[in-house]
């Protein structure tokens, strides 16, 4: 399966299982996204939603390349990138806690992912950052406009979209997209940092995420997001980035 589905007392993680495709989604995954999702909203008694990647090597590395250069049009990029731009706005929007366990590194969407969550911690091997630029594309899941909604510096927030590169663990704390940082077993760190959350009646969690929730309403979110959709996949069609990422899938090939 290229997803798991653990529920354990108030947590259910949800793990990218293509590590040997860094784990890259693909339909698969996105319909396991959309099976948790489901899962979580029809019950009261999960306290927090857990992403995670299996390995120590990636948390996420975006969009499956070998399949989706396959979309060629604008139109063709736009449903892919609208179905895993809803179910991150599904994600963004639960009404408990998220928590990114980025396990390695988390690059393009998987960036993405992370960023739609509410806290995000960090293994201090792991480099995260949108390098969709380097694709001659932009963040196309709704990530950017997350990351603007995240409370970081401004300017730290644009370089970041806009260096479209890795970011060390050091770099990802000094502008707070990190929420923690941690060495050694994932699972240790997930418990550590939810132990004091864990001991709060779960109906003040989701009161603190309602007003997140009312404030994205009223600042029309979905509707920024879907506009950052559209754009990425204008983008899309350009010549650059099906060369970029022709260039990805041969050199691996030639390696
Ligand atoms: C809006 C989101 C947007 C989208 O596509 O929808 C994006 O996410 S754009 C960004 C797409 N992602 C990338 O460009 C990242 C590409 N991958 C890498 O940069 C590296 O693989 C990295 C840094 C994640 C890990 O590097 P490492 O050296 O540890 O591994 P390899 O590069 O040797 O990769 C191992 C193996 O996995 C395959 N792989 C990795 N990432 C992807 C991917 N995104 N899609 C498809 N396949 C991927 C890679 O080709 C290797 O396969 P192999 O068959 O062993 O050659």
């Amino acid at each position: 399966m290229a997803y798991m589905i653990e529920h354990n007392g108030g947590i259910v993680l949800f793990t990218i299982n293509r590590e040997e495709k860094r784990n890259a989604i693909n339909d698969e995954v996105m319909h396991g996204f959309q099976e948790v999702l489901t899962y979580i909203r029809q019950r009261q008694d999960v306290q927090f939603l857990v992403i995670t990647g299996a390995g120590q090597q990636s948390f996420c590395s975006g969009g499956d390349l070998s399949v989706f250069h396959a979309l060629t049009t604008e139109d063709e990029a736009f449903h892919m990138l609208s179905k895993m731009g809803h179910i991150l706005y599904d994600l963004a929007t639960l009404p408990i806690p998220t928590i990114a366990l980025v396990n390695g590194a988390a690059v393009g969407g998987g960036c993405e992912i992370a960023t739609a969550c509410d806290f995000r911690l960090v293994a201090n091997h792991a480099k995260c950052g949108f390098i969709q630029g380097t694709l001659a594309i932009t963040s196309g899941w709704g990530g950017g406009t997350y990351l603007l909604e995240r409370g970081l510096r401004y300017d730290d927030s644009l370089k970041m979209l806009m260096d479209a590169k890795p970011y060390s663990t050091e770099k990802l704390r000094e502008i707070g997209w990190a929420t923690h940082i941690f060495e050694g077993e994932s699972m240790a760190a997930l418990e550590m940092f939810i132990q004091q959350l864990s001991s709060i009646h779960p109906s003040v969690q989701t009161a603190y995420k309602e007003i997140v929730l009312r404030k994205w309403k009223e600042h029309h979110l979905y509707e920024r997001i879907m506009e950052e959709i559209k754009t990425c996949a204008r983008l899309w069609e350009s010549e650059a980035h099906h060369e970029a990422v022709q260039q990805f899938l041969t050199k691996k090939k030639g390696e």
